[in-house]
């Protein structure tokens, strides 16, 4: 096994939890506690990725495009990396990204549908920047069908493609599986990037890891959408005990959990009833938020809500569906 790339996403995936309220010098706190931590990845976009900022995914309080400057600045090594999500965001946003200070872009889609990511790839490369294959909702697919799509990115420019367990639905041998697949398949990197809606975040990017994963994501203090993400400063001191440290300094990154970033958060997101919900029903982890005001509206319990989102295998974009079915339950017209 070989260090992996840390990637930190608090800026990024944290925005969920935080309704994409971060301002500016929230960003640079952050940014800079993770730069002089040794992070080499600071990922900074809407929770949605660019242009997510819109009445169905949450407006943003400060534009991102400032969010990136502001984080570029305080940086001495570590680059700034922005999400794209193909059908939200654009050519035209990735490249005021780029012109912001974005250095990597993450492109994601629905582990389905890599085909409508080419023309990203692209351009990202004609940027010059570096490109990254989001494979969202990885644990709805088979490891094969996952490499057929990760092929699609690869050959459309990919430098690494990521198995992204979005409803942190898997557990460690399903992201083992998943990770070897695309190892032995692809010739780029593979990252893994977890949630841990059923506890075990930190336990399947080990796995992950084990099967050959280059890079890895994590959240200071897990701040991220659902229960959260791997937490970076945890992470990191469990690759340190495994002699697999890629350069992070452990306690400057416990401080900057416990003294720049939990004093921003709004609650501290974990396994509760509605997220491991999430993960037991194979649920999208931004979907938490929505369900939860969803059933507060309308008297439902979120877990039901969850549940038959499950059912209807529900993915990213379908967020409009979550109040269809919270109306539809409260007008009992699906059983409870
Ligand atoms: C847009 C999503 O939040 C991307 C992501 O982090 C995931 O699918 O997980
Ligand atoms: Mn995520």
């Amino acid at each position: 096994m070989k260090a992996p790339r840390i990637t930190d996403t608090s800026l990024r995936d944290g925005s969920h939890p935080m309704r994409h309220q971060f301002s500016s010098t929230q960003v640079q706190a952050v940014a800079l506690a993770l730069d002089e931590a040794g992070v080499p990845v600071i990922e900074v976009t809407h929770g949605d990725g660019l242009a997510g900022s819109s009445l169905q995914y949450g407006f943003s309080a400060t534009s991102e495009m400032e969010l990136i400057a502001a984080a570029r600045v305080v940086c001495r090594q570590a680059r700034i990396a922005v999400l794209l999500i193909p059908g939200i965001g654009t050519l035209k946003e990735l490249e005021q990204a780029q012109e912001c200070g974005a250095q990597i872009v993450r492109i994601a889609t629905q582990c389905t549908e890599a085909d409508i990511s080419q023309e990203h790839f692209e351009f990202a490369k004609k940027l010059g920047m570096e490109a990254v294959g989001f494979l969202m909702m990885a644990h709805m697919r088979s490891p094969e069908l996952l490499v057929q799509q990760a092929r699609i990115m690869e050959a459309a420019g990919a430098d690494c493609v990521y198995v992204v367990d979005s409803a942190g639905a898997m557990l460690p041998k399903d992201a083992h599986e998943r990770v070897k697949a695309l190892k032995e398949a692809l010739g780029i990197e593979v990252g893994f990037h977890a949630h841990n809606n059923l506890g075990v975040a930190i336990g399947n990017s080990l796995a992950a890891l084990e099967a050959g994963a280059d890079q890895l994501d994590g959240c200071l203090r897990g701040l991220g959408a659902g229960a959260g993400n791997a937490p970076t400063e945890l992470l990191a001191a469990v690759l340190d005990k495994m002699s697999l440290n890629p350069g992070l300094n452990i306690y400057k990154l416990m401080d900057a959990a416990e003294y720049v970033i939990a004093p921003m958060m709004p609650y501290q997101p974990l396994p509760s009833r509605d997220a491991i919900t999430i993960g037991y029903a194979g649920v999208y982890s931004t979907f938490l938020l929505h369900a939860q005001r969803a059933g507060e509206r309308y008297g439902i319990d979120p877990r039901i809500i969850l549940t038959e989102l499950g059912r209807r295998q529900a993915v990213a974009g379908q967020e409009d569906w979550i109040l269809d079915v919270a109306l539809e339950l409260a007008r009992g017209s699906l059983p409870t």
